[in-house]
């Protein structure tokens, strides 16, 4: 049990971040892998409500590849990956559109609204958010990149009090859907709103040395030491995507991303409101390094 000076230590340490964070954006990308478990759901989304009920600005991204797989099964597709992106032919893209757009963005966002929040879905189809153009790799079908942001209806909906619940679908020029990864997007998202960070919540401790032991965990990194990692293979699978994207957030002026995990009950709080925070934060470049987690940027 907490005994009062704990319970008061920590409201207390709270503070400076909350006044630091207020009329900021951050931009929160929930991942699959860290919506599995239904408790841990609710308690991420009351961190985000918790978040604009103290004036912080949130927009989240999401993904859902896991429950992207399960649908894929029901109808006997089979799901297939290359470097961390799925495999994405037209049948395929049909599910990916009819999961996230439809299923996933829609659970969440009735799920802030009961909790006390005013969340609005939209995709990248919506009011132009996101134009999306094919990868360079024609090999995985209807994977897209980014091509353009207009984040005009996301600056509306926040400057209203809205929380935007974003799904990775947008379509090309000609109105072709795309599957876009979603970590991809969460990274383009906050680089266009002047985000004030970028929070990618999954499902390990952070980045890691070694990703078979979770003590391995890397605290802080810079774009150099991240570009390191992925040159050599310390980082693989659904990771590369993910750091790739924090490194390009970073070169266009977003101050900091951090990797956290989702399945730590209230992540969002204890890495956004504590000195110490509890994933790996990676900014552009270095500073002294043992400072509080949050105050290093
Ligand atoms: N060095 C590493 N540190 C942490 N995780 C890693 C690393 N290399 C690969 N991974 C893998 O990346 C996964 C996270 O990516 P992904 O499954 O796409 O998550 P999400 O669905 O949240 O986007 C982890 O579960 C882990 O298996
Ligand atoms: C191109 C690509 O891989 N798109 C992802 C989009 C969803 C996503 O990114 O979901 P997670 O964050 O849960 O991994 C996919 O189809 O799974």
């Amino acid at each position: 049990m907490f005994e009062n000076s704990d319970r008061v230590r920590i409201l207390s340490e709270a503070l400076p971040y909350i006044q630091s964070f207020a009329g900021q954006t951050l931009v929160v990308k929930y991942g699959g892998a860290a919506m599995k478990d239904s408790s841990l759901k609710a308690q991420v989304i009351r961190d985000i409500v918790f978040m604009a009920s103290v004036g912080i600005r949130p927009v989240v991204v999401h993904g859902g590849g896991p429950e992207i797989n399960v649908w894929l099964q029901k109808i006997g597709l089979e799901a297939q990956f290359l470097n961390g992106l799925r495999v994405t032919d037209a049948p395929t893209m049909d599910v990916v559109e009819m999961v996230l757009v439809g299923r996933v963005n829609k659970e969440l966002v009735a799920l802030i609204n009961q909790a006390g929040g005013a969340a609005v879905g939209v995709c990248g189809k919506d009011a132009n958010l996101i134009t999306a153009r094919p990868t360079e790799e024609s090999q995985i079908g209807f994977v897209g990149e980014v091509a353009n942001i207009n984040p005009d209806v996301i600056a509306a909906l926040v400057n209203a009090n809205y929380i935007p619940v974003v799904s990775s679908v947008a379509a090309d020029e000609n109105g072709q859907a795309y599957n876009i990864n979603a970590d991809t997007v969460a990274g383009e998202l906050a680089a266009a709103l002047g985000a004030e960070k970028l929070i990618l919540l999954t499902d390990t401790p952070g980045l890691l040395q070694d990703f078979h032991d979770p003590t391995t965990l890397i605290k802080h990194l810079d774009i150099q030491q991240a570009r390191h990692l992925i040159e050599t293979g310390v980082v693989s699978g659904g990771m590369i995507p993910k750091l790739n994207c924090c490194v390009r957030t970073l070169a266009q002026g977003v101050r900091a991303a951090h990797i956290i995990d989702g399945r730590v009950p209230h992540a969002l709080l204890l890495e956004i409101f504590t000195d110490e925070g509890i994933g790996s934060m990676l900014v552009a470049t270095s500073g002294p390094v043992g400072g509080p987690h949050c105050a290093w940027v």
